[in-house]
């Protein structure tokens, strides 16, 4: 567990980025509190993913700064940002075919092998030694996860629920302390939404801080403390769940004209 409740975990500073002639994401700030859920709530196109792309340093910014822990990490590479405690998972799930639910989350583990490839053609001792922890951490994360009894099947071949969990016990294997989920529970059916809201709760629960993307209502209001809405990449409105539903911006912006007006 960190001890970074209360503390300001993530801090984003007037970022923008376009492409083309698009403002993707428009002077855009907030914070993310340490051990809180925060959610990103936004219409479709509103910057949400391009926001999640630039935390993790896989597009750069056009203006403005990320920090992480107090540090600046605005011009980090991904692999430098996932070092530093940042994991993510993707809105449209990304796993290897060939690959074992075990094997796939052990490829997560590397940062703690040191990610090197090297040793293990001399098998040393060190790396043997190294490899064993990751293994045993993996089995650790597949039971925390819910994984176990599915650990040696392929997981493209899972049920959607379970590939969700597998990408999410990938990003949980590279120790981070900020987690990202973009859409975790799109296309979920709402036994498969339950189950994972309850991983997601079990994960913030031994101190992780999640940042997550989310369409479904129900899921903000149950799991997040705090809710930042964007539109057109710009920051419209900033709250617990409870507050930012009556802003009639956001009725307009996010439910549709009819609600608002409703
Ligand atoms: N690589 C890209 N090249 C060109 N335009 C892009 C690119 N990525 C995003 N955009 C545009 O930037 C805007 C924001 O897109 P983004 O995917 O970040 O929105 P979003 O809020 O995640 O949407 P959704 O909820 O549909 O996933 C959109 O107009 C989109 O078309």
């Amino acid at each position: 567990m960190n001890n970074m409740e209360g503390k300001e975990i993530l801090k984003v500073d007037n970022l923008s980025k376009s492409f083309g002639g698009i403002k993707a994401v428009s002077d855009l700030s907030f914070s993310v509190e340490g051990h809180h859920i925060h959610a990103v709530i936004g219409p479709n196109g509103a910057g949400k993913s391009t926001l999640f792309n630039l935390i993790t340093g896989v597009i750069s910014s056009d203006k403005g700064r990320i920090k992480f822990l107090g540090e600046d990490i605005t011009s980090l590479r991904p692999d430098k940002i996932s070092e530093k405690g940042i994991s993510r998972t993707f809105q449209n799930i990304r796993l290897f075919p060939d690959m074992t639910v075990f094997e796939t989350v052990l490829i997560g583990t590397y940062l703690l092998t040191g990610g090197k490839i090297l040793p293990a053609l001399f098998l040393s001792k060190e790396f043997r030694r190294k490899e064993h922890l990751a293994k045993e951490k993996v089995e650790d994360i597949l039971n925390f996860a819910g994984l176990w009894d599915v650990r040696n099947e392929y997981a493209a071949k899972l049920s959607y629920g379970n590939q969700r969990r597998v990408e999410m016990a990938r990003a949980l294997a590279m120790d981070p302390q900020l987690l990202l989920l973009d859409e975790p529970t799109a296309g979920m059916n709402p036994k498969e939404t339950k189950e994972l809201m309850d991983l997601f709760s079990l994960v913030n629960s031994q101190g992780i801080t999640i940042l997550i993307i989310a369409h479904d209502m129900h899921l903000v209001n149950t799991l997040s403390n705090q809710v930042t809405v964007i539109n057109f990449g710009k920051k419209l409105v900033e709250g617990p769940p409870a507050e930012i539903q009556r802003h009639p911006e956001v009725l307009e912006a996010y439910m549709g004209r009819a609600e608002a007006n409703a």
